[in-house]
């Protein structure tokens, strides 16, 4: 196959180099941008010399057809929706690894994003791209909405509890820890590194654009979610990102029962583990990896489910899901260029 991306040099560029280089099926690999043309990656990435050579083209759909199959844009909001539509009609895949077309409603999408809609065509074609739980409609779809890296490691470490109706849907509080990573290369007042050194900071309260992304998908499993409350939170590392959920049970449930439902859940899910009775994952456990490592707990005083889920925010959390929904797309093994031991330590 022959890939492209736009936004190479960006931080989910660099992660799709860094595992595209590793696909079997995966022989050319071509970079568009749309401020640096002309500049080789090794300019923007001394990290892949000697591995990628290429020089950054602009973006051009007629030569984006002929040059390439799939393209991944990891870019900033707004791109995809000016790109996607177009460079599908030309006949290529399209993976996207923005929020663009995650949000069904265009209203719901301007009051979150705080700008334009993508049109509701381009919309209602992508598939939301989250495999362990859409894998049939990713494999027919010719655009893929990669979802946030938020909203994977929520969505992935709530589906048992809401697809089972186990819990009281009001009480889901996500109380959510990421990586400074997940902010993208450009630097900010709020990610350098005296702000962000020594420490942790809570930010967005309540107005989060992954708020309605996990409401979204949680309402198409259970149709009585409504709101939930999510908080994201920076923590002074690099990579990952942990959702430490909260939520009601409306039932008597032992340790083992829930982790037995998890278990069967993800039975043939290769990038989920599932942690053993009195265990709990931590991010480095998923470090550049494509896993999503889950542990769990009743409390029987309160009756709460505490749910811990981590992953790496640029590997499952973008990249590495994106690659698992190309390999879907293209009838490839799921696990395909991604079975990448997480590096510890
Ligand atoms: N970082 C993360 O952990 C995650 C990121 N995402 C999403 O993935 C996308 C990319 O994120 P990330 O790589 O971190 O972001 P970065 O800011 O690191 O990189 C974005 C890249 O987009 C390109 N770009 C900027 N403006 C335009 C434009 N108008 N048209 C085309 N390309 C443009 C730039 O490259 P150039 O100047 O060369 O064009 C830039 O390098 C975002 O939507 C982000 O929200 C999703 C999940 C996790
Ligand atoms: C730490 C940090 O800043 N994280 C980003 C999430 C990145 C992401 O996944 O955003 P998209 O929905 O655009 O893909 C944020 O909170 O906006």
């Amino acid at each position: 196959m022959r890939v492209g991306i736009i936004g190479a040099t960006g931080y989910g560029g660099a992660e799709l180099l860094r595992l595209l280089n590793q696909h079997p099926h995966v022989q050319e690999v071509v970079l568009y941008t749309s401020s640096k043309e002309g500049m080789n990656i090794q300019e923007s990435y001394p990290h892949v010399s000697n591995i990628y050579n290429q020089t950054l083209k602009s973006i051009d759909v007629t030569s984006i057809k002929d040059e390439v199959d799939t393209v991944f844009l990891a870019t900033p909001p707004g791109v995809s929706a000016e790109w996607s539509g177009q460079i599908a009609e030309a006949g290529c895949r399209v993976i996207d690894l923005s929020g663009d077309l995650r949000l069904q409603n265009p209203e719901v999408y301007e009051k979150w994003y705080k700008r334009e809609a993508a049109p509701l065509a381009l919309i209602n074609d992508a598939v939301y791209g989250l495999p362990e739980w859409n894998r049939e409609s990713i494999q027919k779809a010719q655009i893929i909405s990669n979802p946030g890296c938020y909203p994977t490691a929520t969505l992935l470490g709530l589906a048992p509890l809401v697809k089972n109706k186990l819990i009281d849907v009001d009480s889901i509080i996500i109380d959510a820890k990421s990586g400074t990573s997940g902010a993208g290369r450009s630097p900010s007042a709020i990610t350098h590194f005296s702000e962000m050194n020594e420490n942790f900071k809570i930010y967005q309260i309540n107005q989060h654009k992954h708020i309605p992304e996990i409401e979204q998908n949680l309402h198409q499993w259970d149709e009585q979610v409504q709101s939930i409350t999510f908080q994201p939170h920076l923590v002074p590392m690099v990579r990952g990102i942990m959702a430490t959920i909260y939520a009601k049970a409306n039932q008597q449930i032992s340790e083992t029962e829930l982790r037995d439902l998890y278990k069967e859940a993800y039975r043939n899910e290769y990038f989920v583990r599932i942690r053993p009775e009195g265990a709990y994952p931590a991010t480095k456990e998923v470090y550049g990896s494509n896993y999503c490592d889950i542990g769990l707990t009743y409390d029987e005083r309160t009756g709460r489910i505490t749910v811990v889920s981590v992953i790496d925010n640029v590997v499952k959390g973008a990249s590495g899901q994106a690659i698992q929904n190309f390999n879907l797309i293209h009838g490839f093994e799921e696990d395909t260029g991604l079975t990448l031991v997480p590096m510890y330590p």
